[in-house]
């Protein structure tokens, strides 16, 4: 099998509440934002499309033969569709997202995706620790359709009833000729048998990063620079003076949020992260590959030159902004590659503050966020606002703190598209109908906080349900970002 119809299944496999759907939409999550197609199938969907939620736990009893028939036949109808989007949407890897507790039903599933060549690799979860567990059902469970309207305390004590269900069939996976992994105890011992190639190893390596501790993931960018305020991109200039005030508030703000709580500090190479970290007490580092993107020959212009000296390169940028790559520099595609590895180091971390670049943070906000490719170099990351996410089951709970130190608007809305085609490329948008790069904030329209009152307080933002994620443009560099990971 060549890497370009390289296709994998990685089927789940454990008791209700081990965390299954939250591996499954992590890596989804993950895999999608690398530009590899990939998409979740939760059987739970399929039974409640099919049959209705509200199934109390005697559903689930392994001698009630509707039971068993309906789950047979939802677990069949998810892995149709499975195959459907293999074949008709050239999936590269899906998730199977069911508990797939028997020896029996594995067979199965292995029988029917090989026969379709797709390699199955299967993800087993084992949690001991009945405190997690119990966590799980509380955060997760009680909210799903299955409970709604039910009393929390009745709700827990059916979905313990459904566990011993499957307790009593479940088999632990020991098939020595499957490719599998068993996490134990959210990654405290891990076991691998029969990994093979580049991907199925990624994969392998992402899951031995993730961890459940709560914790807190804060970013900003630096503080204003002088190439900002001029309106240029790139180089290595220092603060402004607004810049300044702000890296003078950054420690207030952030310890009136965490309180004495441990954090560490990642800043990239640059004169301008570093200078905004310098009077944060707290251990710091700084990354080569949080630097900011490349504009290689545009490095050091106004957007205003850029569109004089290379109009076609400022058009092709605005049709394409993910794939285009600056002449001798880097497009956001090359940039979301450069920031795999630190994405697997931010998983092992607990609490971290990255002070950044728009264009850095905006691919690791993307990340935690669930953004597609064409929307992410859109994204707003604005001067002088601290960005918190707390990872939460489903996503990331968000809040932003406007610091009230006034700073340029560095963000180019997306051009209209048909602008775009007749290669009239409009000047960038004015916000709040003052300049673009230059322009002061927070005089007209944006409301701007004292420090440390959260704005914009953005409710959890739920993976679609089939984890799902359009990326238009994805495809065609799908093979390069494969053949990418075979080297
Ligand atoms: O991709 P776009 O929207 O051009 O944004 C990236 C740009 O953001 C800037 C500011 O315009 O980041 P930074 O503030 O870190 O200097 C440029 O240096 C960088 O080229």
């Amino acid at each position: 099998m060549t890497t370009s119809n390289l296709r994998i299944a990685c089927v789940m496999v454990g008791l209700p509440a081990r965390g299954k759907t939250y591996i499954s939409q992590k890596v989804c999550r993950y895999l999608t934002w690398l530009g590899i197609n990939t998409k979740v199938f939760n059987v739970g969907n399929y039974r409640r499309k099919l049959y209705g939620a509200q199934q109390e736990h005697s559903f689930f009893d392994p001698s009630n033969p509707i039971g068993i028939k309906q789950r047979k036949e939802s677990a069949s109808a998810a892995l149709e569709d499975m195959i459907r989007w293999f074949n008709e949407d050239q999936g590269i890897v899906a998730i199977y997202d069911a508990t797939n507790s028997t020896k029996q039903r594995r067979q199965w599933l292995h029988e029917k995706l090989t026969k379709e060549h797709v390699q199955v690799f299967f993800i087993e979860s084992i949690c001991q620790d009945e405190s997690i567990i119990l966590d799980n059902i509380r955060e997760v469970k009680l909210s799903s359709p299955d409970y709604a309207n039910i009393d929390p305390e009745e709700a827990v004590s059916d979905f313990k009833a459904r566990i011993d269900h499957y307790k009593d069939q479940y088999e632990t996976v020991t098939e020595q000729n499957y490719t599998y992994i068993k996490l134990i105890n959210v990654g405290s011992q891990v076991i691998i048998n029969m990994i093979r190639g580049y991907l199925e190893s990624r994969i392998v390596y992402y899951l031995m990063n993730l961890h459940t501790a709560p914790r807190k993931i804060y970013m900003s960018r630096h503080g204003e620079s002088m190439f900002n305020l001029q309106g240029k991109i790139g180089g290595d200039s220092a603060l402004s003076p607004r810049g300044v005030l702000y890296a003078d508030k950054l420690p207030d703000l952030i310890k009136q949020n965490l309180g004495d709580k441990e954090l560490i500090v990642w800043t990239s190479t640059m004169k301008r992260t570093i200078q905004t970290s310098g009077l944060l007490q707290y251990p710091k580092m700084s990354r080569k590959a949080l630097d900011e993107l490349d504009a290689g020959m545009c490095d050091g212009m106004t957007y205003e030159e850029i569109e004089e000296k290379y109009p076609e390169d400022y058009a092709n940028r605005d049709d394409d902004k993910f794939n285009y790559r600056y002449k001798g520099g880097e497009s956001y595609r090359d940039v979301v590659l450069r920031l795999e590895p630190v994405i697997m180091d931010l998983e092992r971390q607990g609490n971290i503050l990255i002070i950044g670049h728009q264009a850095i943070l905006r691919c690791i906000y993307a990340y935690f966020m669930n953004y597609n490719q064409e929307d992410l170099p859109y994204i707003k990351i604005p001067l002088h606002t601290v960005i918190e996410l707390t990872p939460k089951a489903y996503g990331c709970d968000e809040k932003r703190y406007k610091v009230d130190i006034e700073a340029v608007d560095t963000h180019r809305p997306k051009p209209n598209k048909a602008q775009t085609l007749k290669k009239k490329v409009s000047k960038p948008e004015l916000s709040n109908g003052t300049t673009t790069n230059g322009a002061l904030l927070g005089a007209s329209g944006e409301i701007v906080h004292d420090i440390g009152s959260p704005i914009l307080p953005i409710s959890p933002q739920l993976w679609p349900s089939n984890g799902a994620t359009k990326h238009k443009g994805a495809s065609s560099h799908l093979k390069q970002d494969i053949s990418a990971f075979a080297l």
